[in-house]
């Protein structure tokens, strides 16, 4: 048999089974090797093992793969995604730096970005978010704008056949939007608020839902969003607006920090750049440079 991870919970995964609906058709199932990551979105062999369990036999091959890293450890966030649909909030207020490093995972493995301004009825903190998003709108990044509250009308065509994850920090409104357009998952996380009595939900593992001729994931917030798997030029190359001016420099070898002849720094300099979006990508690149010297152990 085959089948999709549907939700990761550590040791165990939950798979929809091809062929049966999600509800009737999801089992239990561990994987054979003790090793053995997957992720949600993984597409997998099973084996049943029992009425409502299984053993993962084989992960077919992976089109892409989100995740994040630092110096120590891995976390596969979802894989064979169509697109990245980044989450934001008027209120409470988020980190644009955060929005580059998942722009960055996303282009590295060659995924869509969409990005999401929820929570527009707050209308007094809309104007300072629609700033915070202007750089990414000016690289191409498209930006829908809704109220999870009033309506997600505006967000379905955009998910239509696609295979998304909703990811973005804690509190920007992913599970209320997935709520919105799946009616199972509002039953789902109803179950868990009362399982753990308490009105307030917050997502702790990432559930993968059918929608619309694809699928949708709702994720865990985040706060970190290491990328010490990307080496300095693939992140440089996740940059979209740097595409122009990548192996112009004076330099074969050039950092970017302060060599004449820098191609980026110029156009920084002209404004072809965005200092802010330069900015980020130093950011990243030196944690990636520290990370590599942790786990070297220097
Ligand atoms: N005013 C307003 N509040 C909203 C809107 N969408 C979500 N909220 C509220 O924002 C809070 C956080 O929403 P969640 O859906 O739990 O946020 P999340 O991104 O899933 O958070 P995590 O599960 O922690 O990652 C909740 O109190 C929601 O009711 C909106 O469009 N407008
Ligand atoms: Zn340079």
């Amino acid at each position: 048999m085959n089948g999709v991870i549907v939700a990761a919970f550590g040791r165990h995964y939950e798979v929809a089974v091809s062929g049966r609906s999600v509800k009737d058709g999801s089992l239990k199932c561990y994987p054979r090797g003790k090793k053995s990551v997957f992720a949600c979105g993984d597409e997998v062999g099973i084996e049943a093992s029992g009425d409502d369990q299984g053993v993962i036999t084989t992960l077919h091959p992976r089109r892409n793969l989100l995740w994040r890293s630092d110096a120590f450890r891995e976390k596969l966030i979802a894989a064979n995604l169509s697109q990245v649909v980044l989450v934001t909030a008027t209120e409470p207020g988020f980190s644009d730096l955060l929005i580059s490093r998942c722009i960055a995972a996303a282009e590295s493995q060659h995924l869509r970005t969409l990005i999401v301004l929820n929570k527009t009825d707050l209308s007094d903190s809309l104007p300072q978010a629609r700033r915070m998003l202007a750089p990414f709108r000016e690289l191409g990044y498209q930006v829908v704008e809704l109220s999870a509250r009033e309506g997600v009308e505006g967000l379905l065509p955009h998910l239509a056949g696609q295979r998304s994850i909703f990811v973005g920090q804690s509190g920007m409104g992913k599970s209320t939007l997935t709520n919105a357009l799946i009616p199972e998952a509002r039953a789902a996380t109803r179950e868990i608020s009362e399982a753990l009595n308490s009105g307030k939900h917050t997502t702790t593992f990432a559930r993968l839902y059918p929608l619309d001729g694809g699928w949708l994931i709702d994720s865990p917030g985040l706060q970190a969003f290491g990328l010490a798997h990307l080496t300095p030029e693939e992140l440089a190359a996740s940059f979209v607006e740097f595409h122009d001016h990548l192996g112009k420099c004076r330099f074969r070898d050039c950092r970017h920090e302060a060599e004449p002849g820098c191609a980026l720094l110029a156009a920084v300099e002209s404004g072809a750049i965005a200092a802010r979006r330069f900015e980020h990508f130093r950011q990243i690149r030196d944690e990636i440079r520290a990370a590599k010297r942790q786990s070297q152990g220097w």
